[in-house]
C-alpha cells in the first residue's frame, strides 16, 4: 500500500456531518469525504438535495395548486389554469443546486485546514478508509472518524423491477415533464408526500400498499382518518401484493394480488417509496470492527460513540429516527464530544416530533394510544376537532383534529397527534410542554391563547383532558 495520509478527523458525509466544522476546528487537520447524492451527485446530503427542502418546496406549490378545492367550500371560485412543471422544477433546483455548489466550494476552496475527497469511502481498518475518487483510489486515516453517511432508498424485490424505468425520491423531482399518471409503491412518509404533490399538480396517482392503512405508524385514529381522506384524492389500492412489474406502451405495468383477486395497473411513471436503508454496507463498517444492528444501523451509545474507540456516528446511518432535526441534534452532540472529550454530553431522544407534509398535514410527538396501551401506561385522551374552534369554522374544516394523551395523575402529556391544516406548526407548543415538563392544566390556563387563532385547537384539547 502506498502513502496513507493521516488526519486529526475524518467526516464521512456532508448532510448533518457538514455542520460539525466551525471555527473551533480551525487548528484541526480535517478530511471530508462525500460521494454525492441524487441524480446529479450533489454535495450537502439528502435533506438539502433530495429530501426535506425540495419536497417541501413542491408541497407548498401543490398546496397552492389545491386552492380550487379549498375555495369551493368557501364560495370562492378558483381555477387551476396551468401547471408549468419545468418552471417549478427549475425554480426549486435553481435555488438548491446553487446552495449545494457553494457549500462544496466553501469546504474545498475556503477552508485551508479541510481536504475534500469526492468519492465513496470504504473502511479498510478502524479509522482507516479507502476512497474511490475520480483521480483513483486513495487511503486516508485519522485519530477520529465521524460516520454521517445517511441512507438511501430501498428497492423491493418485485420480479421485473430491474428491467423497467422506475424513480425514487432521488430522481422523481427532476423529471423532464409531468407524467399523465404515476403509480406510487409504498404508503409511508415519502409516498404520502409525493402522492399529494403529484396529484395536486394534476397527475393521476395510484398508491399501492401492502397493509390496510396509509401511514400506519401514526396513531390509529390519525392513520384511519388520513387513509379515508387519501382515498378521496388518489386511487388507493391497499392490502395488495406486487406480483410483477413490466414495461408497457404507456410506461409501466404492475400486476397485483389483493382482496378482489388479481389486477393490473398501468401508468406512465413508477415511483418506489418503500423505505430507506442505512449506508453502512457501502462503508463496510464491519471492516472497521464497528457493530451494526440487524437493519444495518451503526450501533451508538448515548454520546453517539460507535463500538470502536475514536469513531462516532450520527443521523440516518445510526439513528432510530430518520429525521433532519434529529440528525442535526446528534451532530451537535458529536461536535461537542469531539471538542470536549472530558465532558461528553448525551443525545436527547425523549420527545422527538415528526410531521408529514401531505394533504392533510400530520404532526406527532410522543406515544400513540396503541403504544401507551401496549406498554401498560395509564393514560387519558382528549380529541378536539378543528371544526370546533373558530379558525376551523373560518376554514370550514370538517376532518381535522388533535388528539392528546396525558397521565391522569400528573397531567403530564404523553403524546400529541394532529391531523389538519398547519399541524406541524400547531403542535410545537405541545413539544415544548413535553420537553419542559409543563402539565396540561398549567399549560392551558397559565398563558393567553391568541383568539381566534389555530392554537386554540391545542388549548381546547388540553381543557378536554379528563384529569384526576
Ligand atoms: C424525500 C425525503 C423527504 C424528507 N423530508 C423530511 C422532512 O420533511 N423533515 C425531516 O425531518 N426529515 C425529512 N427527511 C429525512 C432527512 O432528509 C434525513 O433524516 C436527513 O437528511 C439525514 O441526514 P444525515 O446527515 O444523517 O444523512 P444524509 O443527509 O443522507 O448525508 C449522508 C451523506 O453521506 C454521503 N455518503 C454516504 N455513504 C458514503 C460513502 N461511503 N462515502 C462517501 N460519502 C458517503 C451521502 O452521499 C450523503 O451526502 C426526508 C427524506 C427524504 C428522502
Ligand atoms: N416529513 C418528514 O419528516 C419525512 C418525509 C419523507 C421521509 N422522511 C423520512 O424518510 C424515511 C423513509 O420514508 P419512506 O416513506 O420511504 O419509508 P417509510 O418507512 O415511512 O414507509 C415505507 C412504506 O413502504 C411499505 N413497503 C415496504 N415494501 C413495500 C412493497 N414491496 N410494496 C408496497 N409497500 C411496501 C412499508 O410497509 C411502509 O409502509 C421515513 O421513515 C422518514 O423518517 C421524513
Amino acid at each position: 500500500m502506498g502513502h496513507v495520509r493521516h488526519f486529526d478527523l475524518i467526516i464521512i458525509g456532508t448532510g448533518s456531518g457538514n455542520a460539525i466544522l466551525d471555527e473551533r476546528f480551525a487548528d484541526w487537520d480535517v478530511a471530508v469525504v462525500e460521494k454525492g447524492v441524487g441524480s446529479d451527485s450533489s454535495y450537502g446530503g439528502t435533506c438539502l438535495n433530495v429530501g426535506c427542502i425540495p419536497t417541501k418546496m413542491f408541497v407548498h406549490t401543490a398546496d397552492v395548486a389545491n386552492s380550487p378545492t379549498a375555495g369551493e367550500r368557501l364560495g370562492v371560485g378558483v381555477r387551476l389554469d396551468e401547471v408549468r412543471w419545468r418552471e417549478i422544477r427549475d425554480r426549486v433546483f435553481g435555488r438548491i443546486d446553487t446552495i449545494a455548489e457553494s457549500g462544496k466550494r466553501f469546504r474545498r476552496d475556503e477552508n485551508p485546514n479541510v481536504t475534500l475527497y469526492e468519492g465513496t469511502a470504504r473502511f479498510t481498518a478502524a479509522r482507516e478508509l479507502r476512497v474511490e475518487t475520480t483521480e483513483g483510489p486513495t487511503t486516508i486515516s485519522a485519530d477520529r472518524v465521524v460516520i454521517a453517511a445517511g441512507g438511501r432508498p430501498v428497492i423491493p424485490e418485485v420480479p421485473g423491477i430491474e428491467d423497467v424505468e422506475y424513480h425514487t425520491s432521488d430522481s422523481v423531482m427532476r423529471l423532464e415533464s409531468l407524467p399523465e399518471s404515476m403509480i406510487i409503491m409504498g404508503t409511508g412518509f415519502i409516498g404520502a408526500e409525493f402522492a399529494h404533490i403529484f396529484s395536486a399538480l394534476g397527475v393521476r396517482v395510484t398508491m399501492v400498499g401492502r397493509s390496510g392503512r396509509v401511514l400506519r405508524g401514526e396513531d390509529d385514529d390519525i392513520s384511519a382518518r388520513f387513509t379515508e381522506l387519501a382515498a378521496r384524492q388518489w386511487d388507493l389500492r391497499l392490502n395488495r401484493r406486487e406480483i410483477e412489474v413490466s414495461g408497457s406502451e404507456e410506461g409501466v405495468r404492475l400486476r397485483l394480488d389483493g382482496p378482489e383477486g388479481a389486477e393490473t395497473l398501468e401508468a406512465r411513471t413508477l415511483l418506489v417509496a418503500t423505505g430507506r436503508r442505512p449506508n453502512s454496507d457501502l462503508l463496510d463498517t464491519a471492516a472497521a470492527g464497528i457493530e451494526t444492528a440487524e437493519d444495518g444501523k451503526v450501533k451508538v451509545d448515548s454520546t453517539q460513540r460507535t463500538t470502536v474507540e475514536g469513531m462516532w456516528a450520527l443521523g440516518d446511518v445510526s439513528s432510530e429516527y430518520e429525521l433532519k432535526h434529529v440528525a442535526n441534534h446528534e451532530e451537535r452532540v458529536v461536535q461537542h464530544n469531539l471538542l470536549y472529550p472530558d465532558t461528553p454530553i448525551e443525545s436527547d431522544h425523549r420527545f422527538v416530533p415528526h410531521a408529514v407534509f401531505s394533504e392533510p398535514q400530520i404532526a406527532s410527538v410522543g406515544l400513540t394510544e396503541q403504544r401507551a396501551a401496549e406498554y401498560g401506561i395509564r393514560y387519558v385522551t382528549a380529541t378536539q376537532d378543528y371544526g370546533g374552534i373558530a379558525y376551523g369554522w373560518a376554514m370550514e374544516d370538517t376532518t381535522g383534529f388533535a388528539k392528546l394523551l396525558a397521565d391522569p395523575a400528573t397531567g403530564k402529556l404523553l403524546g400529541a397527534h394532529i391531523i389538519g391544516p398547519q399541524a406541524p406548526t400547531v403542535i410545537q407548543p405541545l413539544v415544548q410542554a413535553m420537553e419542559f415538563g409543563i402539565d396540561a392544566r398549567s399549560m392551558a390556563r397559565g398563558q393567553y391563547w391568541i383568539h381566534p387563532a389555530m392554537p386554540e385547537l391545542v388549548e381546547n384539547a388540553l381543557l378536554g383532558l379528563p384529569l384526576d
